[in-house]
């Protein structure tokens, strides 16, 4: 073979070697089993099954021998794998390519050595198993065909091997790609409920939004919180809102408008919703609160407004309203609580009006 075939044909050889990871692994009983079968069907005192790695032969099992690895080069089986076929030498003394084997057995040189190829995947060889003796000898016909049947059985067992470390392979492929599969979920989940969450937040404000009220109307747990007993509704809206646009422009009305939203949020509670329910109409629903309660968050924020650090004054006007589960509907309870907020403009603005003739609250 040229040495470029040679040496591709070498690194395909040990890739395959390699690909059963055997190289730290120590000795295992099914081997040890077939190399003293071997001994015992060969009448020799010792077996190796013989693996060539890369620079070294290195024995998986063995019997008989002083070591448990020699350098490739002084190693027979080197030969034996090249030429991928039985190699029987009688006398080792005799043959001048073996005259510094390093393997002793029980202190004595090898004088006869019969090995066999075994096998990997893709025809490749990756080691031998040997039978060794102290004295010249021949081998049976027989001896050598159950060197051979072992030969076959080791190569079985490291099959069953690669295909066990095959198996843990795919398994493991299969949960690390479950694991991104999930990863890649829970982003899309995230992703999803951020857009959801976008979906229902006024930009300005960063409050809910008029579609948020919407969803809230069909929300089971939403429900439930005005279900368990007293809660009332604010309506408020900024007063003379368009003059303030007229006067300093849009952006700062904008600016207007989130001033508010901030002081409305920094008013209620974490159960209480926010709406930014028109341009500039806010709603708050206060579950479980009771008039006084809902009064004294309006008035809150009345006065809040009125304090704001803006360069024009600003100042809002609110009705509120008081449900109740056994009572009128929400819807009707918001229209007292509009009415409340047009009676607080039509008084003069800067106000809170308690729905219901219920004493409003003059800023
Ligand atoms: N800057 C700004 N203005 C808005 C926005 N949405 C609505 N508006 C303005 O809000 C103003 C509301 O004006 P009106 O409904 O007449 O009410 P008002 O001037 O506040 O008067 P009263 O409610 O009676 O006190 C309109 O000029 C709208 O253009 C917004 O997002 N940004």
């Amino acid at each position: 073979m040229p040495p470029d075939r040679a040496a591709a044909h070498e690194r395909a050889r040990q890739a395959v070697l390699d690909s059963y990871r055997l190289s730290e692994t120590g000795a295992e009983q099914a081997f040890d089993e077939i190399v003293r079968l071997v001994t015992r069907l060969c009448g020799a005192p010792a077996s190796t099954l013989s693996l060539i790695d890369r620079d070294r032969q290195w024995f998986k099992a063995s019997i008989g021998t002083d070591c448990s690895s020699t350098p490739r080069l002084l190693s027979i089986c080197d030969y034996t794998i090249r030429s991928s076929s039985p190699l029987v030498i009688e006398d080792v003394a005799r043959d001048p390519r073996f005259t510094r084997l390093p393997v002793r057995i029980g202190g004595e040189p090898v004088r006869f050595y019969a090995g066999v190829p075994v096998h990997g995947h893709g025809g490749h060889v990756l080691g031998t198993l040997t039978a060794m003796d102290v004295r010249p000898r021949a081998l049976e016909e027989d001896q050598l065909d159950s060197l051979q049947i072992l030969a076959r059985q080791c190569e079985r067992l490291l099959e069953l091997r690669w295909f066990g470390l095959e198996q843990r392979r795919l398994a493991d492929e299969r949960a690390s790609t479950l694991r991104k599969a999930e990863r890649a979920q829970e982003y899309l989940r995230q992703e999803m409920e951020q857009i959801v969450e976008t979906a229902r937040l006024d930009p300005l404000t960063g409050l809910l939004n008029r579609a948020a009220l919407s969803q809230l109307r069909g929300d089971p747990a939403a429900l439930a919180r005005l279900d368990a007993g007293t809660y009332c509704l604010i309506v408020l809206d900024i007063d003379h809102f368009k003059q303030i646009n007229d006067a300093h422009g849009h952006r700062e009305g904008d600016r207007a408008l989130r001033a508010v939203g901030e002081v409305v949020e920094a008013s209620v509670r974490h159960d209480d919703v926010a709406v930014r329910f028109g341009g500039e109409e806010f709603l708050l629903i206060l579950p479980q609160t009771t008039l006084e309660a809902a009064l004294e968050v309006a008035e809150r924020i009345r006065a809040g407004v009125a304090a704001m650090d803006l360069p024009f004054p600003v100042t809002v006007s609110a009705g509120v309203a008081a449900g109740d589960p056994a009572g009128p509907l929400p819807e009707v309870v918001f229209e007292a609580a509009d009415r409340a907020l047009y009676q607080a403009k039509q008084g003069g603005r800067d106000r809170v009006v308690v729905a219901d003739g219920v004493a409003g609250v003059n800023g």
